[in-house]
């Protein structure tokens, strides 16, 4: 394989979809490790590189690529290259990088080895993605993770332990992994079972709001039958031992609801800073708002931290085969991976469920048609659910006083994070979360 043409990275990430520093002047890019993959007619170059930019912090990309006449070419394009990054997970291979080496994880056992055509088709998705996702013989959907960061990948941690751990079935397996060893140790890549003729959650319930008035007993039910996956999710998480420290238990503590709370007070300064320029009468609602997140650290403790899912949304669940799947462990974009994994209320969940209803609600309205106050009764199903499979559980409070509370203190929590979330990606979006701080009325 010719070399790479290194002088030509900074102008080729610019001009990539998932690479999210456009907006920032490159100092300089950097390989930081790199091995050659060789698949049947394909030779590639699996590179990791760094960003520097002239501010801010510098940031890593993967970068699976091949040299071409205009100096780099995405190595992804080709079926070939694809196949042999797959490869690699199958067969728990290794390839020798520059400062480590890159190693094939297969959890899927002799099950998992599906009966795939051959030659594999590889089928790319044509979603709107911040990595690059392929469908393989229509089995397996195998992502390349394009923005690295160094540690523990949750996606990779929380497929891992549903897979082998846990009887939780309403989430595509995880089949095996793609980590690169050594000083830039990350996870390069994730396979799991591809659910055929799905619809995202989100999809989904924006359907069946423009076609409903009113919400039928059907969609409650299924609703409901939501609540009941989540609530056997954390169930599953909270089913960990002592020998999977990473998951297992914690007691709530003062302290715990005390930080949160205190953290959802910096948020409410920096978010109602940025918001209130566009949005003045939001600076009227700060008192109350804070009394939410105080009302929080007040609670007597009483339940657990366990691992949730952490950026629960519509968008998070497909629906297939008139049943419930939820997918995604990454975790909120925006935090560090340390971050992601922490041990929380299982309620901070249910609260990032809870808000994407009101944002499904906000986008049919917003595109003309009347709000019908929906989102109280899917609300009240979805709960009703999540309550009946986990009643008595151990990480849920005790008292009915302090669940509502800490409900609503995380779905304000969520709500700021959704603001930021729009002025950053989405700033036409901002008014939907901005309308239902505005809509919180002050504590009793
Ligand atoms: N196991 C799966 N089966 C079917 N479709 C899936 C599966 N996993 C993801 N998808 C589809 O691929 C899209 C992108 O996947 P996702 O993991 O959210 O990628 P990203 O992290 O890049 O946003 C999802 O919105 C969903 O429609
Ligand atoms: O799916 P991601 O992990 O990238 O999550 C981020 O983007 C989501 C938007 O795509 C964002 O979700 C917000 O918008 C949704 C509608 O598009 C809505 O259903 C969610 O309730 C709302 O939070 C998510 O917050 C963000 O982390």
């Amino acid at each position: 394989m010719n070399t790479l043409d290194l002088t030509k990275l900074p102008d080729y990430l610019k001009h990539q979809r998932w690479f999210s520093g456009k907006a920032w002047p490159i100092k300089h890019v950097t390989v930081i490790d790199h091995a050659t993959i060789e698949s049947g007619d394909c030779a590639f170059s699996l590179a990791v590189v760094e960003v520097v930019y002239e501010l801010g912090s510098p940031e890593r990309y993967l970068l699976p690529v091949q040299p071409s006449s205009e100096g780099v070419r995405d190595a992804l394009e080709s079926d070939e290259c694809m196949r042999g990054l797959y490869d690699l997970i199958r067969t728990s291979g290794q390839v020798a990088s520059g400062s480590g080496r890159v190693q094939g994880e297969w959890i899927g056992g002799q099950e998992g080895l599906l009966a795939l055509p051959s030659p594999l088709s590889v089928r790319r998705l044509m979603v709107e993605q911040s990595n690059t996702s392929v469908v393989l013989g229509e089995k397996v959907i195998l992502k390349i993770i394009r923005k690295l960061e160094a540690g523990v990948n949750p996606e990779h941690e929380v497929g891992r332990f549903l897979a082998t751990k846990t009887s939780f079935r309403a989430t595509p397996t995880l089949l095996g992994a793609l980590h690169l060893e050594g000083t830039a140790g990350a996870t390069l890549a994730v396979a799991h079972r591809f659910v055929p003729d799905a619809t995202d959650g989100w999809k989904y319930t924006l359907d069946r709001l423009r076609q409903e008035r009113a919400v039928g007993e059907r969609f409650l039910t299924e609703m409901r039958e939501l609540g009941m996956r989540l609530g056997e999710l954390h169930l599953a998480f909270a089913s960990a031992t002592e020998e999977e420290p990473a998951f297992t238990p914690e007691p709530l503590l003062q302290e715990d609801l005390q930080r949160w709370s205190a953290s959802i007070v910096g948020e409410l300064g920096v978010t109602l800073a940025d918001a209130a320029r566009l949005h003045p009468d939001l600076e009227h609602r700060r008192e109350s708002l804070i009394d939410y997140a105080k009302r929080l650290a007040q609670v007597t403790p009483s339940g657990q931290k366990i691992r949730i899912h952490g950026d629960l949304h519509l968008g998070q669940v497909l629906r297939a085969n008139d049943q419930w799947i939820l997918f995604d462990f990454e975790g909120e974009p925006a935090r560090s991976f340390t971050s992601r994994r922490e041990k929380y209320s299982a309620l901070r969940d249910v609260a990032g469920m809870i808000r994407s209803f009101d944002y499904a609600e906000a986008t049919v309205s917003l595109e003309g048609g009347t709000p019908h106050e929906r989102v109280g009764p899917i609300r009240d199903a979805f709960v009703e659910g999540y309550k009946q499979v986990t009643r008595g559980a151990a990480f849920l409070p005790t008292d009915e006083g302090a669940f509502d509370i800490m409900l609503r203190a995380f779905e304000l929590e969520k709500l700021l994070y959704e603001v930021r979330y729009e002025l950053q990606n989405r700033p036409d979006w901002v008014r939907i979360p901005v309308s239902a701080l505005l809509r919180m009325e002050a504590p009793q």
